[in-house]
């Protein structure tokens, strides 16, 4: 930034395994947004190296990013980000057809409890149900990670956990890779894993023998 050098993140290395579930835990401004950015090719690193399997992220041209965001990515934000203009069923249909192996948007609908609201525009619906057409929508092109930031951060707490649980069925029942960075600590006890951030490097990594289930989790 002009003549001052942020460094977001610095001598960050990790691994993440096919099918795991990881809380990223750190306070506002330890690096977690950039983690994220970099792995699901939203922003590349000015050194080091990232893979995806073999499929180096660094020193890659647009093209093959966009290809990977759009096939090996889902993500989740804190605001939902759904097009205001579109239904729920369009906002979910619109990212299944850029995909290559969708799930049927409708199903996926039904799956997040809002097969009846499927005609409803985002302004009818609470910021809940909005949270949950954005999980739809990145369930619905079948990626095979699910990037969330703050993704209960702005709704209460019951239906945080609602939340959480759809995050974790598609974990699980499609035994696909979840990434969830938080502030809240109450939600670290889902993890397979919890990464530590503080001031751009990743402190500690932690190993849930036993991870609670979304209902038991609390804060
Ligand atoms: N585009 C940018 N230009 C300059 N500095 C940036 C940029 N993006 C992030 N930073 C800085 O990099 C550091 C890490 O930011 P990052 O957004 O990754 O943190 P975070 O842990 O996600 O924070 P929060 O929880 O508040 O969202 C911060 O010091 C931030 O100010």
């Amino acid at each position: 930034m002009g003549e001052v050098t942020v460094q977001a993140l610095k001598d960050v290395s990790f691994e993440i395994y096919k099918g795991e579930f990881i809380v990223v835990l750190g306070p506002s401004g330890s690096g977690k947004s950039t983690m994220i950015n970099l792995i699901g090719g939203m922003d590349t690193a000015s050194s080091g190296e990232i893979y995806f399997h073999d499929q180096p992220l660094h020193h890659v041209n647009e093209k093959t990013l966009t290809e990977y965001r759009r096939n090996a990515v889902g993500f989740v934000f804190q605001f939902y980000n759904l097009m205001p203009n579109l239904t729920a069923y369009e906002n979910v249909l619109l990212s299944t057809q850029i995909a290559k192996n969708p799930l049927e948007p409708m199903e996926v609908l039904q799956q997040v409890g809002l097969g009846e609201r499927a005609n409803h525009f985002p302004a009818q619906l609470s910021g809940g149900e909005q949270q949950r057409v954005a999980i739809a929508r990145a369930v619905a092109k079948n990626p095979e990670i699910l990037l969330c930031d703050e993704p209960t951060g702005a709704l209460d707490f019951s239906t945080g956990i609602q939340v959480l649980k759809l995050l974790r069925d598609f974990n699980k029942n499609y035994g696909k890779t979840v990434m969830i960075i938080t502030h809240n600590a109450g939600i670290a006890a889902m993890a397979d894993r919890v990464f530590y951030i503080k001031d751009g490097r990743l402190e500690k990594i932690q190993v849930n023998e036993h991870p609670s289930e979304p209902e038991e989790v609390t804060w």
